[in-house]
């Protein structure tokens, strides 16, 4: 199959805007060249310049854009309308903002070029100071022994862990990670989530995605990190919808959920939450936009949770909660 690579070329602070309208689209997995990133970059003596130097030749320009890639598909063809859409209504609607030139770009590429191309994004990086996320393509001069190294190839699913919601996921998991948990990880993708849980000590994992792609993603990532069948099970599904596919995920049984989808998914599944954990279990809810926060953390409450922390990076918000 064919994709179509769409790239719009705006300011930093256009970035933030662009990437919530994506997002409403449904679209969440953007990549974002930032070109303030790459002045701070510049001023950065300590950078390890090995890591950066091809990507930031490529950034030259110091022009912001954010890439999307859309299915040659009918469905591809009505998103790309709707970006249009939303594009030429941006100088209107917010006219205190400098979005630049807010040029669109097509690119056509096949399947194996779509693959590859965002990989030249993906650098390992530590989260908490305590993993290092690594894509299975780079290698470490120095490995450092006191950090946990999680293997990851996302494939054409979501999940490098570069992206805030899951980095905000990732860092809550730290945080209350206890030995032998079980966790279930809704809209696994690549299966990051779980794979980082089973690091840290959880006992077990089960997946689930409604992306066949990303169940088998996910396994073959487990399976990268020495994570096999007999701690973790990934399911393919709506969990939403398919009473047969709860009882197999299994009821009162989670001392920790994981879910980084945005708000309005999220709160279409989140009456299963309080089925699936235990009492006293964990919800850590990731790729809130600051809009919905109010919204889904009301949800919540109404479901018997007791909000813990809510924490953001930029424009994405995650929301720990306990199950009273
Ligand atoms: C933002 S990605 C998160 C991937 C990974 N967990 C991470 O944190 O990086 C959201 C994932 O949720 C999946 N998804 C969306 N709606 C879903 C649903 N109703 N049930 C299960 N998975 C869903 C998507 O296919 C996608 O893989």
């Amino acid at each position: 199959m064919n994709w179509t690579e769409v790239t719009i070329y705006t300011t930093t602070n256009g970035i933030e805007i662009i990437n919530g309208a994506l997002i409403n689209l449904g679209i969440n997995d953007a990549v974002i060249e930032d070109a303030s990133v790459f002045e701070d970059f510049l001023h950065n003596d300590t950078l390890n310049w090995d890591y950066y130097d091809e990507d930031l030749a490529n950034m030259k320009s110091c022009e912001s854009c954010i890439k999307v890639y859309l299915a040659d598909n009918n469905q591809g063809k009505h998103l790309f309308k709707e970006i249009e859409k939303f594009v030429e209504s941006l100088k209107e609607e917010y006219k205190d903002i400098d979005f630049g030139r807010l040029d669109i770009e097509t690119q056509i590429l096949n399947d194996e070029d779509w693959a590859n191309n965002w990989k030249q994004y993906f650098k390992p990086f530590t989260v908490s100071d305590k993993i290092i996320i690594k894509p299975t393509w780079e290698e470490f001069n120095e490995p450092d022994e006191d950090k946990i190294i999680l293997e990851i190839d996302p494939g054409m699913s979501f999940g490098t862990g570069q992206h805030h919601t899951t980095r905000l996921c990732i860092e809550q998991m730290i945080k209350y990670m206890e030995k032998d948990m079980e966790v279930l990880d809704m809209g696994c993708g690549s299966g990051i989530l779980s794979i980082a849980s089973l690091l840290l000590g959880a006992k077990k994992a089960a997946g689930i995605d409604i992306d066949e792609n990303a169940v088998k993603t996910a396994k073959e990532n487990a399976a990268l990190n020495n994570i096999f069948e007999d701690r973790f099970s990934v399911y393919c599904g709506d969990v939403t919808e398919d009473e047969d596919l709860q009882r197999k995920i299994g009821f009162n049984r989670y001392d920790m959920i994981a879910v980084n989808i945005i708000a309005q998914i999220i709160m279409g599944m989140s009456p299963t939450f309080p089925k699936f954990l235990k009492k006293g279990g964990l919800i850590i809810a990731s790729g809130v936009i600051k809009k919905y926060v109010d919204d889904v953390v009301k949800d919540f409450e109404l479901l018997g949770f007791r909000i813990l922390e809510i924490n953001d990076s930029e424009e994405w918000v995650s929301i720990t909660a306990e199950l009273r």
